[in-house]
């Protein structure tokens, strides 16, 4: 289901020494996971005779029974397709291996070593067993068959599914093994262990899963022995985790006294393209590795997956004032370098009383305050014209007044009735011409006021206005520096709201917060605004929502729609959503042409269309194999 796989991390209760035991309860889990749909359960390290048999593990009946526990549930799992993961010890010429064995539909389909043996303090594993860090290419023989055995092994259902399989220490190694399978295209990796409890451990458990599957570009399911390990020396609080290219989507609660599964639905398409994306995994050396082919997997009949609809605002988790200190730093020292360079002491920004121009402010007056800069030096332009209602107005004027900057008045209604005349065109038409006149009026004023007092002029669009086109080219289109270039309209929002923490500007920004997204170019009715943004082009939040996952996962349109279905859930339909994301992509292509010639501007977020850094794509390109995706 357009790259998703659902996956688990089992715990068992487990009986030291007692394989046939053990198997029992392993076969009660996996055929949970089969019943949930899964694709691939994994379980702890040496699953079947417990982590903790220590020396029994030099006894041969423990190997005996264990190994007849192993045909018992291959007996057992012949008509189910899911993948299972155990833990299991080897006897291979004459040497114990401590490995994890790839099993489905009754068969051995690999079994991969543990290369990193812990032998320190409370682990001893040297004593019982030996690495196989330098096993490649080879194979065993287990129950009458030969099975491949080896480091070098992946497993792919020949879709989107590659995965890899390392042993808990392994992890923990200065190179783990999971590094090198990712390279060589893993972008699922499992990880059977033995992690016993100590104060905090769990926390730098968790922080290694995540941070290794985001620098592996990975999902990456964890499992770790818990109740009914031997307590002798340690204890083993059964941790379970699935994380996502740095994300953690689904943990256990340790120290159950029963078996536990968690599951995760994991987007291994994403991976892919997020891959494709960085040019430092396409450097990463490759090393010989043997693809094993599994049979079909599992379906998943529905997504169980929390999908955000705000990708770009951070979630409600997240420290606000952090965040949106970051943002305004970036915004401010982007401005503050290219001003002192230019040795320019002014600044020129056409206040609307929107919701753009409002942050522009704010975010230039922040940076004037953090250099001691006079406040008075930012030249605030209220032009006036023939949309414009008094709110707006008297928010822009009140907000300036309130930080002290320099308040101009240009009216453009003169200025946009003489350029009709001249160029002939009707004042009763409210076309494009009626609309472009006024935008290409006021940035044109700006540029010459820019020139007279010796200033330079802040550009206020936003990223989604950007990706839309939705400017005036070599109008509000044109700046000398693009402050908000980098922040889309959902975040913008997020940060005007973190400004009210100045408490003589709260009810303003409260009121611009609330006044209907307009380009106020068409003549108002009654001082009400009649042209709302989002009834033309259609809702910010859905195109924020396009944007992100077209630019960052380069996702096909019937996936986008799929997750904005799943992440709006009922205030958008289907329809509603086609019908906005068509116009996405139509405007998002037809309009390269005004992002090819964008001003500077700092990037803020991952996501930024700069055609110098980030975005490079051609003016004429036609979008309708696009579009065809959503017939
Ligand atoms: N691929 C291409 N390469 C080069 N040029 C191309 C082109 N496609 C069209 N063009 C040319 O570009 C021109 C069309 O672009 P342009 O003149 O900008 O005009 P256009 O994009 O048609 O109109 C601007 C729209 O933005 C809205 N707006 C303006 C200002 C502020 C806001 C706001 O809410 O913030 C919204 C306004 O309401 C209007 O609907 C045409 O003359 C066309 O020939
Ligand atoms: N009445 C006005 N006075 C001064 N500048 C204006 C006026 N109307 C528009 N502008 C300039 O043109 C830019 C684009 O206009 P627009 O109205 O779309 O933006 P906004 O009001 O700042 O924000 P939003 O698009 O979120 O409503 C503004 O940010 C502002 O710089
Ligand atoms: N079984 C192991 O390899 C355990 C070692 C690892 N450092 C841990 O405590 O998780």
């Amino acid at each position: 289901m357009f790259g998703f796989y659902r996956v688990a991390s089992a715990v068992n209760k487990t009986t030291v020494a007692n394989p046939q035991k053990n198997a029992e309860e392993i076969l009660t889990l996996v055929k949970e996971a089969a019943d949930k749909e899964v694709s691939v359960v994994v379980f702890p390290e040496l699953t079947l005779t417990g982590y903790t048999a220590s020396d029994l593990f030099l006894n041969q009946t423990l190997l005996a029974s264990q190994n007849e526990s192993i045909q018992y549930i291959l007996n057992n799992i012949k008509e189910l397709d899911t993948i299972v993961i155990l833990g299991i010890a080897l006897l291979e010429a004459d040497r114990l291996y401590n490995c994890a064995a790839v099993l489905q539909g009754g068969e051995i389909l690999g079994i991969i070593p543990k290369s990193y043996l812990p032998n320190n303090k409370e682990f001893y594993e040297k004593r019982q067993f030996v690495s196989g860090r330098d096993i490649v290419r080879t194979a065993t023989e287990l129950l009458g068959k030969e099975v491949p055995f080896g480091v070098d092994l992946l497993f792919t259902d020949g879709r989107d599914m590659t995965f890899g399989v390392e042993i808990c220490e392994d992890l923990w190694a200065v190179t783990p093994p999971s590094n090198h399978m990712a390279s060589n295209g893993a972008n699922l990796l499992f990880n059977l262990s033995a992690s016993n409890e100590l104060i905090g451990k769990h926390e730098y458990r968790e922080e290694l899963v995540r941070t290794q599957s985001a620098r592996c570009m990975a999902a990456y399911v964890y499992s770790s022995a818990g109740v009914g390990e031997s307590t002798t020396d340690t204890v083993y609080g059964g941790h379970a985790i699935i994380s996502e290219y740095g994300a953690t989507l689904a943990q256990n609660e340790r120290f159950s006294l029963e078996s536990s599964l968690i599951t995760a639905d994991i987007d291994l398409e994403r991976m892919r393209w997020l891959r494709i994306n960085e040019s430092s995994y396409s450097d990463g050396r490759r090393k010989k590795t043997r693809l094993i082919k599994l049979k079909s997997l599992p379906m998943m009949s529905e997504l169980q997956r929390d999908i955000t609809p705000a990708p770009f605002v951070p979630s409600r988790y997240a420290d606000k004032k952090l965040r949106c200190d970051e943002i305004i730093h970036i915004q401010a020292h982007g401005l503050i370098k290219r001003m002192t360079h230019a040795h320019i002491i002014k600044a020129l920004i056409g206040i609307s009383g929107g919701l753009d121009s409002t942050l522009a402010l704010l975010s230039t007056h922040r940076a004037f305050e953090m250099m001691g800069w006079d406040s008075r030096n930012i030249i605030a332009v209220t032009m006036p014209g023939f949309g414009t209602t008094s709110r707006t107005k008297s928010n822009a004027v009140k907000l300036c007044e309130a930080l002290g900057v320099t308040l101009k008045e240009v009216d453009i209604t003169d200025i946009s009735l003489q350029e009709f005349k001249a160029i002939g065109h009707d004042t009763e038409e409210l076309s494009v011409t009626y609309e472009n006149v006024q935008a290409r009026a006021r940035t044109s004023i700006l540029m010459n006021m820019a020139n007279q007092e010796g200033g330079l002029v802040i550009g206020t669009g936003d990223l989604s206005e950007i990706a839309l086109g939705w400017s005036t080219y070599n109008g509000d289109h044109m700046s000398m520096y693009a402050l908000n270039s980098g922040i889309p309209k959902t975040l913008i929002k997020y940060v005007i709201e973190y400004y009210k923490s100045n408490k003589a500007i709260a009810d303003i920004i409260d009121d611009i917060l609330d006044t209907p997204i307009s380009p106020e170019l068409l003549p108002h009715s009654d001082d009400k605004i009649v042209q709302e943004t989002e009834e033309i082009v259609g809702p910010y939040e859905l195109h924020d929502f396009f944007l992100y996952h077209f630019i960052k996962y380069g996702a096909k349109p019937d996936k986008i729609r799929f997750l904005a279905m799943r992440a709006f859930d009922i205030k958008y339909d289907e329809e509603t959503i086609t019908k906005w994301l068509k116009i996405f992509l139509q405007r998002f292509f037809n309009q390269q042409f005004k992002r090819s010639c964008m001003p500077d501007g700092p990037k803020v977020g991952t996501i930024s269309l700069s055609p110098r850094a980030d975005w490079k794509m051609p003016s004429d390109a036609d979008v309708d194999v696009w579009l065809r995706m959503l017939e």
